[in-house]
């Protein structure tokens, strides 16, 4: 919906809840009234009354003169009300700074509201003063405001039509407001277009009437063609997020404008499938299973973070092949998973659950037998990386001694002792502990043949992956007395949701901790990888690196400065950059910066070019028949 027009393109906004996130005669009211005992009270009757007035339930100025009644306020409050409203002046006209100046002929702000506080605010966005129509109050002596110079046509119904017919605009007139009022100018047929703008408050009988909603300043000046902060709006991004992931990931992404949508469960393939059509960015933890079938409906999936450190649950190829970056936490959870290895593994040699248990039920059982210290014991890991060397570390700290087995040769840390055969680790451990990834081949890779080459009486723990172990097998080694005690906190059928049942035969045994997959569940844990993942994210999203992909060649870029960017993934065979090269040797292109990582599937090619380039250029970039994903930065 692209707006074209060679007449001279005139913008008339709308100040409240617009240029600002808030109604600046409601935050008066608030800042006026605070303290007072019905202070809350008449803070609600204004706002009331300014949404039945912007929604068109009641007459415009009918709702002023009842809003002023109310409103006890003087010169001072209005000083502490523009502090604050520069503070929540909306994001996307903060972003757009530079086009609000450079057209500030053309833009004329037409507000209800009062120019007391309204024009500190328009000058710190660039706006001309004599393109501000709004009412000013009126002050006693004391400078306590006593009503609204009643001379301004804005202070009466129908104030905004009065005030546009006066102007005689020639030229195509586009309005961007959020209220009833706002749109009644193009009713009245001084616009050509009314926009409603629901960046900061969605008023659906305003909606209903616009040629166009839209979502942030970004959009207006996307679809009619104007300079702009964001190449692409991100207001149209969507960014799915799944399984609860921390509160900072959303603010992260919508404090940047996208269009963020957040689900506190998992979703199923079938539902994913639809879903992911309109989706550009996804967020999940382990629960989500992106396969193969998902990701082919996934045409707009540029980016795919996994708030946690696995990426089993992503078909990491069909992800690549579609040049879809997946990207990680590969850090944030491993000291939680360790604490809670290190907690149960205490709790299991102790036997404390059904002591616990017993005690619940009334019995004191007080006893040394089968109790053990774990100073001393030996504790054996299978998978020796960022979480199995810090059990080491801290294990170690606890007097045990350590051993460990890894398919890659990892250097022991401390006097911890590398086994070479998994087979080792069981025979001398007195716990055994898993800490590797999910891959396919791990499926199945503890069974009856491994519990039996381990010591009788054994501890065991899988805070890795469920699939990893045979559950009919661990519970038979459970209920033979080989194992002694088990903490398990992932199994291979996991509910998607709290809501959902568990099942498992590990259910009812005894000196069996069973907990829902937590070991990563921490508050710092969640925290961190909400904040660290959508950085990555973001990072590839505005910038093009790739830094931290778990599958995308890795390319830390430069902040993008007075050039557009082309991020160009493609299939890696010879031959493609004589053909990117060649485009832009045609094209007269002049390149300020390149960059080029490749991997064995995909490249990853991104050039820095100078702003001038035609259509005809990208069309041809995005026609070689390589490419996989095209992206333009400005
Ligand atoms: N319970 C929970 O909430 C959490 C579970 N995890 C699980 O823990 C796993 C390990 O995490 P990190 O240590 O951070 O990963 P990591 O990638 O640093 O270490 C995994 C290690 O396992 C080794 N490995 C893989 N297969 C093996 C095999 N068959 N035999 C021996 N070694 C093998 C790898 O070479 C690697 O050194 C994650 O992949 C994830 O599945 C991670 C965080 C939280
Ligand atoms: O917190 C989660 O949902 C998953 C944690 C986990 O297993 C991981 O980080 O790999």
């Amino acid at each position: 919906m692209v707006v074209t027009t060679n007449e001279r393109k005139i913008f008339v906004i709308d100040f409240d809840s617009t240029v600002t996130q808030v109604e600046g005669l409601d935050e008066l009211a608030a800042i006026a009234l605070k303290g007072q005992a019905d202070g809350a009270e008449v803070v609600k009757k204004i706002k009331a009354l300014t949404d039945a007035g912007m929604s068109g339930e009641i007459s415009f100025s009918e709702a002023l003169k009842s809003r002023i009644e109310l409103l006890k306020a003087n010169k001072s409050h209005i000083e502490i009300l523009i502090d604050f409203l520069k503070t929540k002046i909306s994001d996307s006209f903060l972003r757009n700074k530079s086009f609000l100046k450079e057209y500030n002929a053309d833009i004329y702000i037409v507000s209800s509201g009062f120019k007391e506080f309204i024009l500190p605010i328009t000058q710190s966005l660039g706006l001309k003063d004599e393109n501000v129509y709004a009412n000013t109050f009126t002050f006693d002596k004391e400078g306590n405001i006593t009503g609204v110079d009643q001379s301004n046509v804005l202070a009466q119904t129908g104030g905004k039509i009065k005030l546009m017919e006066s102007l005689k605009f020639e030229g195509h007139v586009s309005v961007i407001g959020d209220g009833y009022t706002d749109f009644e100018i193009k009713k009245a047929g001084f616009a050509d277009r009314f926009y409603a703008f629901t960046e900061n408050v969605e008023r659906p009988k305003v909606v209903a009437e616009a040629d166009f909603a839209i979502k942030s300043l970004d959009e207006f000046l996307f679809y009619n063609q104007l300079p702009r902060g964001q190449s692409y709006p991100k207001s149209l991004i969507k960014v799915l997020l799944l399984e609860n992931v921390h509160q900072a990931a959303v603010e992260a992404f919508e404090s940047q404008g996208f269009d963020v949508e957040f689900h506190k469960g998992a979703m199923d393939e079938d539902e994913l499938i639809e879903k992911i059509k309109d989706v550009s960015i996804i967020g999940i933890r382990s629960k989500t299973n992106l396969t193969k079938k998902v990701l082919e409906n996934a045409d707009k999936l540029m980016a795919i973070g996994a708030f946690c450190i696995g990426t089993n649950q992503i078909d990491l190829k069909t992800a690549t092949q579609k040049g879809i970056a997946v990207f990680n936490a590969p850090y944030s959870n491993t000291r939680s998973v360790v604490e809670l290895a290190i907690g149960e593994m205490i709790m299991l040699i102790r036997k404390i659950f059904p002591k616990s248990e017993a005690m619940h039920k009334g019995i004191w059982d007080k006893s040394a037998i089968n109790s053990f210290e774990v100073r001393g014991k030996k504790l054996g890991m299978i998978g020796y990386g960022h979480i199995g060397t810090q059990l080491s570390v801290i294990g170690e700290a606890l007097g045990m001694e350590i051993y460990f087995y890894d398919i890659v040769d990892k250097m022991p840390i401390g006097n911890a002792k590398k086994c070479k055969t998994m087979q080792e680790v069981f025979e001398t451990a007195d716990v055994v502990s898993l800490h590797i990834d999910g891959r396919k081949e791990n499926t199945n890779l503890i069974g009856a043949k491994e519990f039996a080459q381990m010591k009788d009486g054994v501890i065991f723990m899988n805070l890795a992956r469920g699939p990893v172990v045979n559950i009919p097998d661990l519970v038979a080694a459970i209920k033979s007395g080989k194992i002694e005690g088990a903490g398990i906190d992932v199994f291979p059928e996991e509910p998607k949701t709290n809501s959902d049942p568990f099942v498992s035969e590990l259910m009812g045994l005894s000196n069996v901790i069973l907990s829902p997959h937590i070991g990563g569940s921490t508050e710092e844990a969640q925290q961190g990888i909400g904040t660290y993942v959508p950085e990555r994210l973001l990072e590839y999203i505005n910038n093009g690196s790739t830094t931290g992909s778990v599958n995308c060649p890795e390319v830390q870029l430069p902040l993008l400065q007075d050039s557009h960017r082309i991020l160009h993934i493609h299939r890696n065979v010879p031959g493609i950059m004589a053909k990117l090269n060649n485009i832009f040797a045609k094209h007269h292109i002049n390149i300020t910066g390149q960059y080029l990582k490749t991997n064995e599937t995909v490249g990853y090619v991104i050039v820095d070019i100078q702003k001038a380039y035609s259509r005809e250029f990208v069309q041809e970039i995005k026609a070689i028949e390589e490419t996989i994903k095209f992206r333009m930065l400005f």
